[in-house]
Parts: structure tokens; sequence; C-alpha cells
């Protein structure tokens, strides 16, 4: 009997042909229409009327959104818009009100998230889930375990067990050197710093070889040193010919790293498009503005915002 889960040893393998395709992926985004909802030549992840509400408050209601194959989308929006609440929906930690999506062209509703993380899409916390009293190793097995959850054969065939085991080990020693984690591998995650542990916790996602990979905020607590290392590997997901879809309100990586912008406000998406397009477009300044927020505005926006005040005061002058 063959294991269900195959992991790949050798991640770098297809890199080339990796490359290739998202090339293709991200000059297909060209033709794509800059609007809330807009089709995707290569739609890898389909969200349809996907509602929740808390009490009174509608956390997210979108309407539909499509996320393209091989790219790197960001999911961006003020504080409370509802991008962590769709994560948790999407990704079977939360469930919707009313909605469907689907992963592949497979229907994702209710559907447990270990076994999300098996059928290739995989998330990250803004909180990282490493285990502090853990070694960073053991860490990576267990992420491996849990994503994957544990197999009844697995459990009562030891060969079987072992030889799933030796596959992780060998896997999570690759994903460390990577991430150069490796000189860590035995230490206790609690003693890494904040960007490694974010480091290790994108290391962990990688354990089940996904498809698609979803960052919750991966610049969060993050030293300047360490951000382009992250940003790279972020690139490297896509050189391989993974999909990223990220939430984050660092504008600089944003800008920097996105084929593709999605912004949520008030649980709907309000616009989407190229950075550089959305980062000007009015409707999305106007949600920030409109929010109470401490996040960092992009400069054309803080531009905007300056110019208009500017206005206001002169306006406020001339009629003293
Ligand atoms: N479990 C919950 N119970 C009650 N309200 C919740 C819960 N989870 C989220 N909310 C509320 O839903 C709204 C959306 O929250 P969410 O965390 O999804 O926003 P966000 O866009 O990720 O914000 P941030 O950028 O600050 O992380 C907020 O008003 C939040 O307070």
């Amino acid at each position: 009997m063959a294991a269900e889960t195959n992991l790949p040893t050798n991640l770098e393998a297809s890199t080339e042909e990796g490359r290739e395709r998202s090339r293709a992926a991200r000059a297909a985004l060209a033709d794509v229409a800059r609007e809330p909802g807009a089709k995707k030549p290569d739609a890898i992840l389909v969200a349809d009327g996907i509602t929740r509400s808390f009490g009174g408050l509608q956390a997210v209601d979108v309407e539909h959104l499509e996320v393209q194959r091989g790219v790197i989308t960001a999911l961006i929006g003020p504080n409370g818009a509802g991008k962590t609440t769709f994560f948790n929906l999407l990704t079977g930690f939360d469930r919707p009100d009313a909605g469907t999506w689907s992963f592949n062209g497979k229907t994702l509703n209710k559907v447990a998230a270990y076994r999300v993380a098996r059928l290739g899409m995989v998330r990250t916390f803004q909180l990282t889930k490493v285990l502090a009293k853990l070694t960073v190793l053991e860490n990576m097995r267990v992420a491996a375990r849990n994503q994957t959850g544990e197999r009844l054969w697995a459990a009562v065939i030891p060969r079987m067990w072992r030889s799933q085991e030796t596959d992780n080990t060998a896997r999570a020693k690759d994903l460390l050197q990577r991430f150069l984690l490796d000189g860590k591998a035995d230490d206790f995650a609690g003693s890494l710093s904040g960007g490694q542990r974010k480091l290790l916790e994108m290391a962990r996602a990688l354990m089940v070889d996904p498809e698609l990979v979803m960052l919750d905020e991966p610049m969060a607590g993050v030293n300047p040193a360490l951000k382009q290392s992250l940003l790279g590997h972020v690139k490297s997901l896509r050189d391989e010919g993974r999909t990223v879809l990220f939430v984050e309100h660092d504008m600089d990586m944003v800008r920097d790293i996105s084929d593709w912008v999605v912004v949520m406000a008030q649980g709907k998406v309000i616009a989407e498009g190229p950075p550089e397009s959305v980062m000007s477009d009015q409707r999305v300044i106007d949600a920030y503005l409109g929010a109470h927020h401490d996040t960092k505005l992009t400069f054309e926006a803080e531009e905007k915002i300056l110019a208009a005040a500017q206005e206001e005061i002169a306006e406020e002058a001339g009629n003293e």
C-alpha cells in the first residue's frame, strides 16, 4: 500500500518550470477587469456569497472572489475589515453563515481544517502557532502530522509509520536549511526571535507541499533585516509554481511583491487590481480614512490626504 501523503524531499526540483508557469499566470492578469469579483483566467480558489456575522456585526460579506493560480495576491484593508475571519472561513477554522467556496474545483464547505491542508491549501496565523516547548525540528514534524491528520493505518502498522516519520524528518531538515533555521533544529522554538518564528511558521506550512499558501500578516513583528529575507522566501514560493494569498498591513511589502491586490472593507471586497492601481483608487483611500486604524498608508494615499487637508485649510482661511 502506498502512503497517502507522499512528501517530496527535493523542493527545488521544479523551480524553472514553476517560474515559467508563474510568468504566464502573471501575464494573464493583464486582461483581468480591475473590479471587485473579477473573473480570473485560471482561478485556484473561488468564493461565492460568503457571509459571517458575530452578533449584530457582519464581519464578512464577500459576494464573489477568484484567486489566480501561480501568482501572489495580497488581501488588504483597514483593521476589522474581515480579512482574518475570511481566511478562517476559507481554511475550515470557522464556519460561514452562508456561501460556497472551492479549491481546485473541489467544494470545501464543511471540510475540516486538516483535510483542507491535505488538499493543498495551508495557512499561517497572525500570532504564530509555534510550540515554544518543542524543538524547532519537533515543531516541523508535528506540523506534518496536524496538517495531514493522523492515519489509522499508520498508527497500527509500525513499518508505515516509521517510513512516514523518516520522510517527514528529511523534508523538515530540507526546509529548515532553506529557511536558515537548520542551526536551530534542536533548540526550543521558544528561544527563537519573533522573525525566526515567522520563518518557522512558513516552513511548517510547507511540510505538506501545499499548492496554495495563505499567510496572515507575515511581516508583523519582524525586524527590517529579516523582512528582506522573508520577502525573498515568499517570492520563491511563487517561483516554485505555488500560489500565495497573504494578508498584510505593510504596504511596502504589498507593493513590492504582489501581482494582484484585493481590498476588503467592512466585510466586503471593495476593489481589486494590480498594486499601483488599487493603491491610488479613491474607494480604497476612503475606506482607510473611514476606519479607525494604525495602519501605515501608502505614499500616494498620504499625499492625497495631505492635499485634501491643505485645501480645506486654505478654503477656511479664505472664508475668514
Ligand atoms: N470570534 C469573534 N467574535 C466576535 N467578533 C469577532 C470575532 N472575530 C472577529 N470579530 C470581529 O469581526 C470583525 C472583523 O475582524 P477580522 O479580525 O476578521 O478583521 P481583520 O481585517 O483581519 O482586522 P486586522 O487587520 O485588525 O487583523 C471585527 O470587527 C472583529 O472585532
